[in-house]
């Protein structure tokens, strides 16, 4: 899960970043991914809302001719209302006010919009399926279909929010029998999905539980090598045992404490004691 943490930190979303990773049932990992746009297609988090509502469109590859208010003429999608009568019309009826008034409170940050949010609330609908980004769930899956990785059947999704009907399905249809998420993401896959079909091929959903982000890093997080560590314990104890041993430990610990430093650079020789203490005073430091 620690892997599916880290890879949410790519993605562009602004709305919710989500990390996956899909294991074997021995738990090898097979793939990782994040909620991400199609590749070719810019994220959300790069582009701004000044580019579409002047006049003039700017930086014109980063948005679709929907988001532009080109509609092929062939089209027979219609917004419901007249006004706004399309996509970047909405834009601007929905920022274009408060951007103006209270631009500067954004001190400089780009002004990005998720056009999942725009688009349903013009629509007066509430769709999951109008996001820009592949689920993380879904790029996972595809990056085994893309490059060819070996099946995942009765394996493991690891995921920081709890899969969409979409993902659930797809999740189900591979032969993944466990997920193991974090967040809890609303809707009714679970029911609807999850707990529908055979009973002995429905994946079996688990809240995670354990340590995850900065605090897994804490925890696992090396001071010394663990052997250092375990000699250091035992061996301070023993007189006379500190002397060349530890002289290595301190040098790889003198750039980290000037004590040390300064104790290394000073004295040819040192009592057990000025090591003990200095040790001790290191790793509480730390
Ligand atoms: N299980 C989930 C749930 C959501 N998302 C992603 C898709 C969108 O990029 C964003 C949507 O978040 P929200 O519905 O909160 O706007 O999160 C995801 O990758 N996996």
């Amino acid at each position: 899960m620690q892997i599916a943490n880290t890879a949410k930190l790519n993605s562009g979303c602004i709305s919710r970043n989500v990390g996956a990773a899909i294991t074997d049932k021995r738990f090898h990992i097979k793939s990782i991914g994040w909620n991400d746009v199609a590749k070719g297609h810019t994220p959300c988090n790069l582009r701004n809302i000044e580019d579409l509502i002047g006049e003039e469109i700017k930086n014109e590859n980063h948005y679709s001719d929907f988001e532009k208010g080109l509609n092929d003429k062939k089209s027979i999608y219609k917004y419901k209302n007249k006004n706004p009568s399309n996509f970047k019309g909405a834009l601007k009826d929905y920022f274009s006010e408060s951007y103006k008034k209270n631009k500067k409170d954004l001190n400089g940050k780009n002004c990005s919009f998720c056009f999942k949010t725009i688009h349903n609330h013009y629509e007066g609908e509430a769709n999951q399926v109008h996001t820009r980004s592949l689920h993380a769930e879904e790029n996972a899956m595809l990056q085994i279909t893309k490059l060819g990785g070996l099946g995942v059947e009765g394996g493991i999704l690891f995921t920081t929010a709890s899969p969409c009907e979409l993902c659930s399905k797809k999740a189900f249809q591979l032969g993944i029998r466990t997920i193991y998420f974090i967040d809890p993401y609303p809707g009714i896959s679970n029911d609807q999905i999850l707990k529908g079909g055979d009973e002995n091929s429905r994946p079996v959903m688990i809240p995670f539980s354990g340590a995850i982000g900065s605090v897994y890093q804490k925890l696992y997080d090396n001071f010394l090598s663990y052997k250092d560590e375990v000699s250091m314990t035992l061996e301070l104890k023993s007189k006379n045992k500190i002397g060349i041993q530890f002289i290595g430990i301190l040098e790889s610990l003198k750039n980290q404490n000037k004590d040390i430093r300064n104790l290394l650079e000073l004295k040819n020789k040192f009592s057990d004691q000025d090591v003990i203490d200095l040790l001790i005073k290191s790793i509480n430091s730390n």
